[in-house]
């Protein structure tokens, strides 16, 4: 298929970011595409004036594809209510975490019966283009479908297809949920900067660029993150001793990133049922 036409339902964080990465690349039919969100952001509505993309329009013409970008709480309310020609015919793309093809499905049944849903889960970095997208689908999809949602998730990054609901809901942990953890990490590195005496702008300016410096190593660099540590880590210097905390077999990152993995996975379950 040639760039699909789409309907954004909701352009918030995570949709506003999609819709970013889509028209940077070209990704999608601008002209016959539309945003639909009750208070659209400033960005977004200069992003859809720049493109020619419609925004809340009075009449929908049909769309090849529609990607639900609201809270997985509007869910029930949103779903039933959408209709425009041919709908039936629509490729559905959720981004919403939990919600699962079964309950879209249902949601869809009266107006889009056996809708065509691929499930996935972007990251913020899809602003951008560095986001990664897990995907996956129910059994319902025809020829080509898996092939529209790769090309339109790949303009904004990495993807990668689960095996099946469950292990997107394990795996959203380490992607769609990590950019905050890594945020966080910038606002601790701050925090300790701050306690050590320097003053909150240079704390946040050298803080910051601490992370992005390494992540944009790690991208850059070809060697894996365990070698780039290493690189760091002197026998018996500073980075050994603050490692020793920070990497604690059982009280370090790496438990704590587990269970929050963990964490995650049980949450998209509770948004599930
Ligand atoms: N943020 C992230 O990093 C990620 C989010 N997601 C998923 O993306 C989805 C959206 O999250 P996020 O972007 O963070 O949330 P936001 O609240 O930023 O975006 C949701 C948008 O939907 C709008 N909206 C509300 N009601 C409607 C409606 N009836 N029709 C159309 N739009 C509506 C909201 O408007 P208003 O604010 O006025 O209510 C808002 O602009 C969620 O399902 C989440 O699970 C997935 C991966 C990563
Ligand atoms: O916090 C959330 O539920 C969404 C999904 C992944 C990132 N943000």
């Amino acid at each position: 298929m040639a760039s699909p036409s789409l309907l954004l339902l909701g352009a918030g964080n995570m949709g506003g970011a999609l819709l970013r990465a889509w028209l940077g690349k070209g990704a999608i039919a601008a002209a016959k595409s539309a945003v639909v969100d009750p208070n659209p952001s400033i960005p977004v509505l200069e992003l859809c004036e720049a493109h020619g993309v419609a925004v809340n329009p009075a009449e929908d013409p049909g769309y090849d594809v529609c990607v639900l970008a609201v809270k997985p709480q509007m869910f029930a309310s949103v779903l039933p209510t959408l209709d425009w020609p041919r709908i039936a015919e629509t490729l559905f793309l959720s981004i919403a975490a939990g919600t699962t093809i079964e309950t879209i499905g249902h949601l869809l049944a009266e107006r889009a019966p056996g809708a065509r849903v691929v499930r996935t889960m972007p990251s913020l970095p899809a602003s951008v283009g560095r986001g990664v997208t897990l995907l996956c689908e129910g059994g319902r999809l025809r020829g080509g479908d898996r092939d529209v949602a790769t090309a339109l998730m790949a303009a904004a990054g990495e993807t990668y297809w689960c095996r099946d609901e469950d292990h997107l809901d394990r795996v959203m942990g380490v992607t769609g949920c990590s950019p905050a953890y890594v945020f966080l990490l910038a606002e601790a590195l701050t925090d300790a900067a701050l306690a050590q005496g320097v003053g909150p702008a240079d704390a946040r300016r050298i803080a910051e660029a601490s992370v992005t410096g390494a992540a944009a190593m790690l991208a850059q660099d070809g060697r894996p993150a365990a070698a780039l540590r290493r690189s760091v880590t002197s026998p018996g210097g500073t980075t050994q001793a603050a490692l020793s905390v920070l990497d604690d077999e059982t009280e370090g990152l790496r438990p704590r990133v587990n269970a929050a993995v963990e964490a995650a996975y049980a949450r998209a379950r509770e948004l599930a049922s």
